[in-house]
């Protein structure tokens, strides 16, 4: 038996949702700079789970049906009321507020593909619910209900803040989520189809990816850089910050990836909405010290942005709580993950890889009272 460590390079399955090829993202096929300038996450969240991109009127069907399935019902809320709120992580209350949704979902278990698309529907519309109720409630605020005539993104800041954003803020925060989508077999995505795989349900299976991108390898790197450029605080301190980082082995977050070695398609398109959004706001220096970290560690490391990176001064920038970063990703991703159990579940077959033992040989028993 041969291994590889981290499963680096293993072809672990098929998959037409999205592709990684010479450094060229697609979802279906249709380039993510495409995307990213032109679609809405709607019409993405629909291109994901139905193959094709909607006409019009599906478009705007969908619209609605995402926006009418966004109310969580009130015992998940008043449930959440009785987390320790200033105490846990959003993305511990997000990954404990989606496992409850099931416990009041009497379709949960139902496995036609009916029943699926329904649940789909419903945790694809009620994370942002929940994780904007999260932010409220820990700030002893209510929770503000879904709107059903505001676009996904519109809605998001809206419950969030409750006020109707404005239109640049909804413009770049669209993109942010057509951008975070989805990524062929990322950690979070292959934990959500291992988990399916043993035919478990849709709910376990989105629970399963919260809590995989939650680690700062993966999703929960968007609140570190913000970390990072916060205890940075000014241009002039980012060189000897970054050096004696990397002189000491630390990794620097927002930066790497394992498949992308020339550079992250995604990185440009954030790089762009900070630089933009930081001179709307005037604090501009979140942006320069972003590109100033981005220069040395590439030149230094030869190690480029991920989509981790500009992302935080992007959110930072609307506003938004920095240990909201990562619930946003996942707002965005489950999106994929759900596109993914779909097609798990469509052609399934128990994922079960081999581990090659290394333990010690042939030990003897020695019974209790001998040890
Ligand atoms: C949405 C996403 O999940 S994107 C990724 C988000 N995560 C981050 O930004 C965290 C920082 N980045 C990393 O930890 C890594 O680059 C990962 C996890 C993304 C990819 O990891 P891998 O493919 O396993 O690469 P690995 O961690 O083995 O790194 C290879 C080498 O580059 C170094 N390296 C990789 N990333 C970084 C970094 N961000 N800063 C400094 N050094 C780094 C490693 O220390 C290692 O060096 P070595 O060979 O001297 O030991
Ligand atoms: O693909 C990966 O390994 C990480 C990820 O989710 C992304 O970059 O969006």
């Amino acid at each position: 038996m041969s291994t590889t460590k981290g499963l680096e390079g293993v072809v672990a399955t098929t998959s037409s949702v999205s592709s990684i090829i010479d450094g060229v993202l697609t979802y279906y096929g249709y380039n993510i700079d495409d995307l990213a300038d032109h679609a809405s996450f709607e019409e993405v969240v629909f291109l994901l789970w139905n193959h094709r991109l909607p006409n019009k009127e599906e478009l705007k069907k969908f619209q609605q049906e995402l926006a009418d399935a966004a109310v969580v019902s009130n015992e998940v809320l008043d449930q959440m009321k009785t987390y320790p709120v200033d105490k846990v992580h959003p993305m511990a209350a997000l990954r404990t507020a989606v496992s409850n949704l099931a416990l009041f979902d009497e379709a949960a278990d139902e496995m036609s593909e009916e029943a699926n698309r329904e649940k789909a529907l419903k945790l694809q519309a009620q994370l942002p619910t929940i994780v904007t109720a999260f932010s409220r409630i820990r700030q002893g605020k209510e929770p503000v209900a879904p709107r059903n005539d505001l676009s996904f993104a519109a809605n998001f800041l809206y419950m969030l803040n409750g006020e109707v954003p404005d239109e640049i803020s909804v413009k770049a925060f669209n993109k942010a989520l057509v951008l975070h989508a989805d990524h062929e077999l990322n950690a979070s995505t292959f934990t959500a189809r291992v988990c399916v795989a043993t035919l478990s349900d849709m709910y376990s299976g989105i629970t399963a990816a919260i809590g995989a991108l939650k680690g700062p390898l993966h999703g929960g790197a968007n609140e570190r850089v913000m970390k990072m450029l916060t205890e940075i605080g000014e241009v002039e301190k980012v060189e000897d910050y970054i050096k004696d980082a990397l002189s000491k082995k630390v990794k620097i977050m927002g930066f790497g990836h394992r498949v992308y070695k020339n550079g992250d398609p995604r990185a440009k398109h954030l790089k762009e909405m900070s630089r933009q959004l930081t001179s709307i706001t005037g604090e501009t220096k979140w942006y320069d010290m972003s590109v100033k970290i981005d220069e040395i560690v590439s030149n230094e490391k030869g190690l480029l942005p991920n989509v981790d990176f500009y992302s935080a001064s992007v959110y930072h920038s609307l506003g938004i709580e920095h240990d909201l970063f990562t619930p946003i990703f996942a707002v965005s991703r489950v999106s994929g993950w759900i596109a993914h159990i779909l097609e798990q579940y469509a052609n399934n077959r128990l994922i079960r890889p081999r581990a090659e033992y290394i333990g010690p040989d042939r030990q003897e028993w020695i019974p209790l009272e001998d040890r």
